[in-house]
């Protein structure tokens, strides 16, 4: 694992194909690191004009989509982010393959698709870096999962992890483990939220105004990350010292334990990385199609 200060990174274009939240979310923790000018920042999307012109208007950057400007831009950025949806992903790479020369990097956010897949549907063995980030990037919380192709070299890959170093925790892994860590880390932050939203819930249930509630579970969220991470005590170990023999805690613990809350999220976590592993099965018929 690493986190690094953020250093200032490129002086050359590097381009978001899709331009929605988890483009938005990497943009905006660059940014305001500055390791890359907003100038340098193109974001393209297929429609909607409303929404570059906010991009542009947040954060300075060259949203278009124009087809000429668009082809421009893929045919000369050194590195070419995709962060469309899987859905919308073979059509965009079977556009892209004719376009690229063979130097240009090719970063997916994209859950699912595989760098063979990627390539088959490029048409070519471009250099290819598949990622796994989440949405807290946008704060420089992120934590991002990082696989390279073979055909990535030195230079790619140290440019690739300064690009999710600046916007939080990057981690290096086989391809193999990708689905995995989507269930952790890429699709986390929806289960925390979730519960936030039951804690939250309950607190108005028991009769504190929506506003007390809400800070109330914000800090103990905040708080009980930091204690892992400052203390280096584990999670079981922090959450015994909370729990007083037949106390308060004990009695909550229990009825999560009735609910099985333990293995429900473990089911939850192996579902999404099945799931993921299906959005792939999906593209990588595609190819065949
Ligand atoms: N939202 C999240 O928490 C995370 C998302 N991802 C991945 O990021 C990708 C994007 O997800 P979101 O940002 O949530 O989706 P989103 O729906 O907010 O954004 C996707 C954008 O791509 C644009 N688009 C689609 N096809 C296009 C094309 N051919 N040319 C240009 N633009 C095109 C759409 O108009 C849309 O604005 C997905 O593949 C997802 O798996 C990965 C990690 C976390
Ligand atoms: O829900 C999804 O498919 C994406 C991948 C990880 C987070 N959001």
């Amino acid at each position: 694992m690493c986190q690094q200060p953020s250093i200032p990174l490129m002086n050359h274009n590097i381009v978001f194909y899709g331009a929605g939240s988890m483009a938005e979310a990497i943009v905006r923790g660059m940014i305001s690191r500055s390791i890359v000018k907003s100038d340098n920042v193109v974001m393209l999307n297929r429609s909607s004009s409303e929404r570059l012109a906010e991009l542009r208007s947040r954060y300075g950057v060259i949203g278009t989509n124009d087809p000429e400007q668009k082809t421009d831009y893929l045919k000369n950025s050194p590195v070419i982010v995709l962060a469309m949806k899987p859905k919308d992903a073979a059509e965009t790479l079977r556009g892209l393959g004719p376009l690229l020369s063979p130097d240009q990097i090719i970063v997916s956010v994209i859950a699912g698709l595989s760098i063979r897949t990627m390539q088959g549907l490029l048409g070519k063995k471009q250099p290819i870096v598949r990622t796994m980030p989440n949405t807290s990037s946008s704060i420089g919380l992120g934590a991002t999962g990082i696989a390279f192709s073979k055909e990535v070299d030195e230079k790619g890959r140290r440019l690739a992890l300064n690009i999710f170093e600046a916007v939080g925790l990057t981690t290096v892994i086989d391809e193999e483990r990708m689905e995995t860590l989507t269930g952790i880390s890429g699709s986390g932050p929806a289960y925390i939220y979730y519960m936030m939203e039951a804690m939250i819930a309950a607190g108005i249930r028991g009769g504190l105004p929506l506003e007390q509630s809400t800070q109330l579970t914000v800090q103990t969220v905040l708080g009980a990350a930091r204690m892992v991470q400052q203390t280096g005590e584990d999670p079981a170990t922090l959450r015994k010292k909370v729990t007083s023999p037949n106390g308060s805690t004990q009695a909550a613990i229990e009825v999560l334990e009735q609910g099985e809350f333990f293995e429900t999220v473990i089911a939850a976590v192996n579902r999404c990385a099945e799931r993921s592993r299906e959005m792939g099965a999906a593209l990588e018929k595609e190819l065949h199609s």
